[in-house]
């Protein structure tokens, strides 16, 4: 989901694992030649942004040792999953609680989809998130590997997930990942000096 730490935790991942790290919003930017997606979504439409998202989600599914960060919506068309399935996949489970807090302190400028007026920000992005987390649970419960900070903290012994740094978040993605390449009988690469 959006602001849930993909593209912070992902360039972690990314350095541990000594792997290249993309980030798709800044790929499509990149492709479609302006400075933001939410220029994007305002100049051309977000049906616009979908079909560049899945051309550069298509382009990365043929690389190797690679970390992406998708953006927080590729989960939407059954197509991208065709590319993400190529990889192992990583869901971050934050609490709408905890995602609208960051969100309303970082702004929504460059989140084109909660970027409406409000004189109450934390309020605007709970309410558009629970709404966007009602349509596309199942579509983030496809991915291979689920994050929960609600489980992380607990583990921990407590319950504050904003407590968690982003290498919290980062070690316990190695080692969900880890346990999915044994599961699975994977080929486990960088996995088995961790
Ligand atoms: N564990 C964390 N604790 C506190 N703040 C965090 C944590 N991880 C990320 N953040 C902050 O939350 C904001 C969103 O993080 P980030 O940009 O990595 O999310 P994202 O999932 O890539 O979002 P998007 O889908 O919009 O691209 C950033 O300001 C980031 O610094
Ligand atoms: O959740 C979403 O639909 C989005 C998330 C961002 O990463 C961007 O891809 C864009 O703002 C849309
Ligand atoms: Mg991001």
């Amino acid at each position: 989901m959006m602001g849930s730490g993909k593209s912070t935790v992902g360039k972690i991942l990314a350095e541990v694992l000594g792997y290249s790290y993309f980030d798709s919003d800044s790929l499509v930017e990149q492709a479609v030649g302006m400075p933001s997606v939410a220029q994007i979504f305002k100049v051309h439409s977000e049906a616009f942004f979908r079909d560049s998202e899945s051309s550069v989600l298509r382009d990365l599914s043929s690389m190797h040792r690679l970390v992406v960060a998708t953006g927080g919506g590729a989960v939407i068309r059954p197509v991208n999953w065709r590319y993400m399935k190529k990889g192992l996949s990583i869901m971050l489970d934050v609490p709408l609680d905890a995602l609208a807090k960051r969100i309303a302190q970082v702004g929504t400028a460059s989140r084109p989809l909660l970027d409406q007026p409000s004189a109450d920000p934390y309020t605007a992005a709970f309410t558009k998130l629970s709404v966007l987390a009602e349509q596309r649970g199942d579509a983030y419960a496809n991915a291979d590997v689920r994050v929960s900070l609600e489980e992380l903290a607990a583990k921990k012994g407590h319950d504050d997930v904003s407590q968690l740094t982003p290498t919290d978040i980062a070690v316990e993605a190695l080692q969900k990942i880890k346990n999915f390449v044994t599961e699975h009988s994977m080929a486990s690469g960088p996995f088995d000096d961790l």
